[in-house]
Parts: C-alpha cells; structure tokens; sequence
C-alpha cells in the first residue's frame, strides 16, 4: 500500500489554511479531500488518522500526542506505513461519516441495581440490613438525533435512574451496553457530546438571565473562545430558548421578584445548549409548570431536536396536546419497558394487545396508569402486578421491541475504540485563571447586588463596637483595668468569628448549591471553588476587620503603639477569617444551613473556652484539655493578643488600706497565665498563619469527602 505525498501535504493545507478550532469541520473538510485524493478505502483510513494526529500538532495537543505514543510501538507519527497497519480498525468510512452526522444513542439490555440499607438510622451503616435493588431491567431503546423522546411512568419507575445511567452518573452497578453511535457512552464522551438539564432550578438569584448564560458560558466554552464568540452564543440561546424578552431581567428568587417558573427552566436548559451538545438530557423539564407553559416549553425542545440534537425526556403527566409533539415515547413500570416505540404507533400497539385507548381519554395519562402498580390493598396489587408483567412480556415479544434490538444490534455491531480517541479531541477547557476570574466575578457582582448582605459584610463587625465601648469605656492602668483588658480580649477573639458564621450562612448556600451542579458538570473543581470563595471575602474581611479594630483598640486605650495596633488587627482579620472557612467547611459537610450555623458556633465556642485561656486558665485544666489545646486556633490568637497588650505595660497600685495590688506590671501577668507569650510572638503567628491555610484546605477535604449530594 502505497501514500502518495501530495495527499497528506494537502491535508496539512487544509488544516493550516483555516486554522479553526472547529474540528469538525476540519474532520470533514479533510475527509473530503481525502476521499476525492485517495485511492482506497484503507488509505483513506490512514489519511483521516494522518489528519486528526496533524489536527493534534495544530493544536499543540501534548497530551494527547505523548498518550498516542505510549499506544504505539513505533512512536514516530510520521511513520505512514505504521499508521497504515494500525487503522485497520478504524474506518472513517462514508457510512461511519453518516451515522456520525445523525448520532444514535443506544441502550441494549441495560440493567441497574444499587444497594440500599434498611432498618433505623441509629443502628449505623454498618449494621443495617443491605438489600440490593433493581432499578432497571433490560432496557434497550435506540434515541435518534432529530427526534423528541419522552420516558413516561409513575413515581419511582426509573425515569431519573435511566438518565443517570446514559449520563454515567449511576452510584449502583449497571450491566449492558451503552453506546453514543458504536462507542461506549463514557463519562469524557458524554461530558463532551451530552448536557444534562436536572430536575431543580440553580441559580444566583442577583444576575440577569444574560449575566447568568455569560459566566455560564466563560465556564463552559473552550477556553480560546473569544469575547465576542461568547457573546454571540450568549444570544444564539437566548433566541433559541424565547427568552429575548426577559434577557436583562433578574433571575430572581423567594425574596427578590423575578422571571417565571417557565423562563427559570428554559434558561437551566439554554445553560445546557451553550456547549451545542449533541444529546440533551432533561429530567422532568415541566414539572411546576402550568399546562400552557409546559407545552411551549416542548414545543421548544422539539424545535431543538429537529436542529439535528437528540432529545430525551422524562415527563410525569404530560397533557394530551403534548403527546402531540413526541416523536418516540417509552413508558416505564418499576424498571421493566412497557413500550417503546413511536408515538404515533403506541395507540396501534395497544389497541392490538387488547387495552384500546377510550375515546377521549389522555392516552398518556391511561397508559401510564396501566403500567403502575395500585397499592392500596393486597388484591389490587396482585391484580395491578399481573397486568404489568403481561404488559412487559407481550412488550418483549413485540415486533416493535424486535425492530428496536435490530437497530441497535446493528449500530453498536462494530465497536470501536473512538471514544478514547474522541477524548483526545475534545476542545481545550478554559484554564484554571479564567475559571476563577469568572468565577470570583460572578460571585462580586451577586453580592453587590445583595444590599442586605454587602452592607452587614463590611459593617456588622462594627456593630459590636458601642456596646463594647459602652461596657469599657477608656480603660486606665489601674488594677481593676486588668480584668477589662481580659474581658476585652475575650471580645476581640470571640466576636470576629461568630460574625463571620453569620456573613457565611447568609452567602454561601445558593454558592454551594451551583458549585454543586457545576462540579458535576466536570467545570471546574472544589479547590477551584473554594479559593476563589476565599479570595473573594478577603477584601471584606480586611474592611470590616479595619474599622472593628482601629475603634475598638484607640477608643478603650489599648497599648499606645502603631505597631502593637498592627499585631492587634492581623488577629481580629485572621479570625474573622477563619470563622467564615469554618462555616464554609461545615456546610460542606452538613447541608442544612441552620444546622451548620449552630454546628460552626459550638465549635468555635468549645475551642475559646479550651484553649484561649481566658475563661479559665489551661494550666488548671486537665490534662487531656490542655493536649487539646494545641489544636485550637484560640491558644495562639489569645496568646499574642495577651502579649501585644500585657508585654511592657505598668499597673498602678492601690493603697494598701483600700485594696490588693495582684500584678504591677502586665509582664507579672503574662509569666502567671501565658508564661511563654511573649517568646512564642513569632512561632504563634506562623500557627496562625498554618491554622488558617489548614482551615481552608481542610474545608476542600470536606467537600470532597461528603461529594455531591442529590439535589433534585
Ligand atoms: N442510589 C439509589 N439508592 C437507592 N435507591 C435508589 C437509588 N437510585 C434510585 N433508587 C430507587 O429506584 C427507584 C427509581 O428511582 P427514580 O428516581 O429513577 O424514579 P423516577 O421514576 O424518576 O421517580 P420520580 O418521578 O418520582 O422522580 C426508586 O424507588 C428509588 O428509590
């Protein structure tokens, strides 16, 4: 077998000369020219993998060019003959080009089971009961591009699980084959072709629902892509989705008005269209929606699906007018097919088997109810089961079913290995500066817009300042001074944190609940997440910190030094700081808001009243506290505090008639509570320091332990 050269400079020709990112359009290019150049077949083959590894060289794709290496014996790329011998697999044919063009996705005999523990929750997971459960059961389905499919059945029947399965998002084992044409539907393969629209809303309610679509769309499209390609895609979906009208209107949620029920999904979905997918997952799109609504909303998905996507949905109870506009539907009952097949065909189907549709009944609506099992009594449920595994069987024997497994008997005939390859070319995300530059800009422009909780971020902190003035006043260098000074540190070191809990709980959720949806999405990572959070509170902690400090320290007449006042205010920011990792860790571990809210102050307070020392002294404690104490953020922090303000400062005595003169000097103080302070100034901040940084690694491990829960 002969390569004429001319045929591969002519390839390169083609890649250089348009130099798009677009490769499938230089796959087709190339493959035309390829097709009319070369001779056979065979040479066809080698050319198209010549083309894609050249496309790798155009795109300096080093990745993917040392992985085809380590794949081949001999690595030179150049090596035409190798390539020639190698593709023999691989064939990049009329006919794959074609079924490439209009995508299958195919399901054959695919079952799911998971595990679930029974018995109370207090006996813990290692002593209940597992049982193992079957979710679906040989389900086999062919979806095409082009056409609106809709999954039907009673809660609980897998609708969700079969989403789950097609999108590799399953917790359970499934068996069977998955396949995207004839490659297997693997996580990278979907995350590059497929979009998941889940069944809840999330968003940041301050942004626009063009704002929303553009971050979205700096997240989500490569990296390379210009400002004005992402605002002309921005504009694409907006079209796309009818929602031009409400494009600069705010999200909006419980508190802040809004867009509608309906606008709220079809923006979840244009969020889903921005990466142009080729399969589109819905679960349960016009659940809460009125019927009119629900039914534009179809209408919309079909109008996407007829644009060459292949559409799948789950829908509950759609109305009759709705039916209309699926082209295949699948019912499902307890994880078993009960059809699926064409729309039109569903009533021709029944009626033959026996259950004709009554005349003006839904047929939906009846043929769901057919497929559900009644529970209400023992009777009913016999008689109910019954029908539905008749149903099943007589699905299973259906020419329509026989027809479904031909067809995907067929596409998923020739396995290939294309989707390792696909992997390789999937565009190049955007990089990890432009995620959290998107990111942290999302996240200040949802706060300066949330009046409510920008103003208490910089401002809260302050608040305490009167009533602490109030109780002290300006302290003298008295005897009675002492113990207002510990009081006052006490202040200093507990209320930076607690207000930081509450500036957390008041932010974060709505952040989580997207950071969640997003990381799921493969956008970006918990690191990623959490730093920039991190980053964007700094400033207000800096703020808020400042004013706290520089009233609270000149006002009550603390140690009269500029320098003493610096050291002063490092520790109020760092434990308003920390505060807010804490919560923000707790919330990554707990869901619910409240219960992370009291969880973060018992913490906090559990760690002042062990380890400040200033409540009682640690050196009266026991032993197994006083271990503790090195663990606790609060035996650093009070000990600097303490020796910032007792390191050098005189006492004045009283009279011996009128009192007892306990410390002269604050130093007399420090070597009977904090012997080491004034010593361990700098070794304390480095723990400081390392506590701080801790906290918010350790909030990162805690996000990445709990995972992401289910938010439908
Ligand atoms: N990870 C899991 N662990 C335990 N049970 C599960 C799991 N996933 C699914 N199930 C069970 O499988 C069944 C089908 O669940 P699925 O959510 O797919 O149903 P559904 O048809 O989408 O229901 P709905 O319409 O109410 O959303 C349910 O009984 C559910 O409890």
């Amino acid at each position: 077998m002969s390569v004429r050269p001319p045929v591969s400079i002519k390839v390169l020709e083609v890649i250089g000369g348009r130099g798009s990112i677009d490769r499938r359009l230089l796959r087709r290019t190339a493959l035309y020219h390829l097709l009319s150049l070369a001779s056979g077949g065979a040479e066809a083959c080698a050319l198209h993998s010549i083309f894609l590894w050249t496309a790798d060289i155009h795109h300096g794709n080093q990745k993917a060019m040392d992985t085809r290496e380590d794949e081949v014996e001999s690595p030179s790329i150049f090596d035409l003959n190798y390539v020639l011998n190698s593709c023999s697999n691989f064939s990049p044919d009329l006919e794959e080009e074609e079924r490439a063009s209009k995508p299958t996705l195919n399901l054959l005999e695919v079952n799911y089971e998971v595990k679930e523990r029974v018995g109370p929750w207090w006996k813990g997971a290692c002593f209940r009961k597992q049982r193992k459960k079957t979710v679906l059961r040989d389900v086999t389905m062919q979806l095409k591009s082009g056409l609106l499919t809709a999954i039907l059945g009673s809660s609980g029947s897998g609708k969700t699980s079969l989403l789950d399965v097609i999108a590799c998002r399953t917790e359970g084992k499934v068996t069977g084959k998955v396949y995207y044409n004839n490659y297997e539907c693997t996580k990278e393969v979907i995350k590059q072709y497929g979009a998941y629209v889940m069944q809840a809303d999330r968003f940041l309610h301050n942004l626009t629902v063009r704002e929303t679509l553009r971050y979205a769309a700096y997240l989500r499209l490569p990296g390379r892509t210009k400002k004005f390609e992402i605002e002309n895609k921005v504009n694409n979906v907006i079209n796309e989705m009818g929602l031009k009208n409400v494009a600069d209107n705010k999200i909006g949620g419980t508190i802040v008005r809004g867009i509608s029920g309906g606008e709220r999904r079809r923006v979840t979905i244009a969020l889903q269209l921005l990466q142009d997918p080729k399969i589109l997952l819905l679960d349960e799109p016009t659940t809460g929606l009125d019927s009119y609504t629900a039914h534009y909303l179809v209408s919309n998905l079909r109008d996407i699906a007829r644009r060459g996507k292949l559409v799948l949905l789950t829908i509950h109870q759609p109305r009759s007018d709705i039916f209309k506009l699926f082209d295949e539907v699948g019912i499902l009952s307890m994880g078993d097919m009960v059809y699926f097949g064409g729309a039109e065909q569903m009533l021709d189907y029944y009626q033959d088997i026996g259950y004709p549709c009554p005349t003006y009944a839904n047929p939906l609506d009846h043929y769901v109810d057919l497929a559900s099992i009644d529970r209400r009594d023992h009777q009913r449920e016999h008689e109910t089961a019954t029908r539905v595994r008749h149903l099943v069987d007589t699905f299973f024997k259906s020419e329509i079913h026989n027809q479904t497994l031909n067809d995907v008997n067929e596409a998923t005939l020739r396995p290939t290995n294309r989707a390792t390859m696909l992997y390789f070319y999937k565009p190049r995300p955007p990089n990890v500066f432009r995620v959290m530059f998107t990111l942290w800009k999302r996240m200040m422009v949802n706060l300066a817009r949330e009046r409510t909780i920008y103003i208490p971020r910089l401002f809260m902190l302050s608040l305490f300042v009167p009533f602490i003035l109030a109780f002290l006043g300006h302290m003298k260098t008295n005897q009675e001074s002492i113990q207002d000074r510990i009081g006052l540190m006490y202040q200093s070191a507990s209320v930076p944190p607690y207000v930081s809990i509450l500036n957390a709980v008041a932010i974060f959720p709505p952040l989580r609940d997207l950071y969640y949806r997003e990381c799921r999405d493969g956008l970006y990572s918990t690191a990623t997440f959490i730093l920039t959070y991190a980053i964007h509170v700094l400033p207000f902690h800096i703020i808020a910190s400042f004013f706290f400090s520089i009233i609270v320290y000149w006002v009550t007449g603390l140690y009269p030094s500029w320098d003493r006042f610096a050291i002063y205010y490092a520790v109020v920011c760092a434990l308003h700081f920390i505060g807010e990792i804490i919560t923000v860790g707790t919330m990554g571990v707990l869901i619910n808001p409240n219960i992370a809210n009291s969880t973060s102050a018992l913490v906090l307070t559990a760690s002042l009243l062990l380890a400040s020392g200033l409540l009682r002294s640690i050196k009266n404690m026991l032993e197994i506290f006083q271990w503790a104490s090195w663990l606790s953020v609060h035996k650093y922090s009070t000990e600097i505090l303490m020796a910032n303000e007792f390191h050098g400062l005189n006492f004045t005595c009283p009279p011996p008639t009128l009192g007892v003169c306990q410390f002269e000097t604050g130093d007399a103080y420090l070597r009977e509570f904090y012997p080491d302070a004034v010593d361990n100034m700098h070794t304390n901040f480095g723990a400081l320091g390392g506590f701080t940084v801790s906290f918010v690694v350790f909030t990162i491990i805690a996000f990445k332990i709990r995972g992401i829960p289910n938010l439908n």
